[in-house]
């Protein structure tokens, strides 16, 4: 990005986030002399920790794919810009997996590392998730998620050694500039996992299932008035069927539909029963009921929706039309049965927001 364009994304930005917040319009203008000397200086500026807590609430509400954005305003931001060697960033990252965390009581939260155009020591994560499974493919077939194989392969390159269990927790990876990259296993003790089982069918906690409390993604860059956090690990809470009908469900991930059905007696010999979809629902019940069981955030799809749709009305309220990409946002178990299935979004691109980028690894 051109200076030119830095200095124009930072006054649009900085105008929006002025204006919402009500603040006097001198204050405004102000502003936007200042950021714009800073940039003739340097080449960039920097974000007051205000701006960066409203640009981080302004992403989640621009996110498109996010069924979850009623809570836009509600995130912790923590401001981890000065952060600048390996035991600084580890620290801050398993911070964020407890303080999140908060005995259950699940907390949207964001850590925030210095912007790329800073330079210096520039911090990235190579991690897709803070907490996430390994995968290995061996001769007898994938061991583990099958979606981390080829970042397992990294880990262990690095010299990490995976127990070749169906949930071994990866370690952080972390790289600061062009120095190599380090790892660090995350203690037992902060992974919150939750064991899978079901109220009505006792059989299911014998395929000896789990999954991690917290979502924490910290692959994409965080783009706000012109800057890139290309290192900015965010978290919600678990949608179920993000566990229950892709994770655990899918073929090519861990392929559970058959074994759920089989515990339910089910037969499975002819499509036309449904056994597949009866086995889907009820993995999906038995994930909802085992995260509450242990006093852990997490929402039903039918829930998530309706909190979309009072999140729609808001938006209204408020004048601003509703961005959304509508593939995302319907649910994968029963879409037609929420809102959400039967209105157009419009998939336009707002900033600030969240956004792929490179992987640090090839
Ligand atoms: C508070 C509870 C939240 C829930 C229940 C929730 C739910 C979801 C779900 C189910 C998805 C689709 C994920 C998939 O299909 O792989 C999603 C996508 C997304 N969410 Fe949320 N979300 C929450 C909070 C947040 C927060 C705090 C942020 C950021 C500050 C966020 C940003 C995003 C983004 C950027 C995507 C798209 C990711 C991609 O394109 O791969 N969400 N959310
Ligand atoms: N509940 C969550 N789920 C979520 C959100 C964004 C991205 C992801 C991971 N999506 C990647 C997978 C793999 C391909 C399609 N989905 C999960 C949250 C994660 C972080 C904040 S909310």
């Amino acid at each position: 990005m051109t200076i030119e364009k830095v200095s124009q994304e930072a006054k649009l930005f900085l105008t929006q986030y002025f204006n919402e917040t009500d603040k006097p319009y001198e204050y405004l203008t102000q502003r936007i002399a200042q950021v714009n000397s800073e940039i003739d200086q340097k080449g960039y500026y920097t974000q007051t920790y205000d701006e960066i807590v409203y640009g981080a609430k302004l992403a989640w509400r621009n996110s498109n794919r996010c069924i979850g954005r009623l809570f836009w305003e509600r995130i912790e931001v923590a401001d981890a810009r000065k952060a600048d060697t390996y035991e600084e960033v580890f620290d801050y990252l398993l911070s964020h997996i407890q303080l999140s965390f908060n005995h259950g009581r699940i907390k949207p939260y964001i850590t925030i590392f210095r912007p790329q155009q800073e330079k210096k020591n520039i911090i990235k994560i190579w991690n897709h998730q803070l907490l996430r499974y390994a995968g290995y493919q061996t001769e007898e077939g994938i061991i583990g998620d099958s979606d981390s194989i080829q970042f397992t392969k990294i880990c262990e390159g690095l010299g990490w050694k995976g127990a070749r269990t169906n949930f071994d927790i990866l370690p952080l990876v972390v790289q600061i500039g062009d120095n190599h990259p380090q790892w660090m296993e995350i203690p037992d003790d902060i992974i919150p996992e939750i064991p899978i089982e079901h109220p009505d069918y006792p059989e299911i906690a014998s395929l000896n299932l789990k999954w991690y409390a917290i979502p924490i993604i910290s692959d994409m860059r965080l783009e706000i008035g012109g800057l890139d956090y290309i290192a900015a690990p965010f978290n919600g809470w678990y949608m179920g069927t993000e566990i229950g009908a892709r994770n655990f469900a899918d073929e090519y991930r861990y392929n559970m539909l058959p074994k759920v059905a089989e515990k339910m007696n089910i037969n499975t010999k002819h499509e036309s029963n449904l056994w597949r979809d009866r086995a889907l629902v009820e993995l999906n019940a038995a994930v909802l009921y085992s995260f509450k069981k242990q006093g852990i955030t997490i929402t039903d799809h039918h829930t998530a929706a309706k909190q979309f749709e009072v999140f729609e009305k808001h938006e209204a309220a408020k004048g601003r039309d509703v961005t959304g990409k509508w593939t995302w946002l319907i649910p994968p178990v029963s879409p037609a049965t929420t809102h959400i299935w039967h209105k157009p979004y419009t998939n336009d691109i707002l900033t600030p927001n969240f956004f792929y980028q490179d992987k640090s690894y090839q």
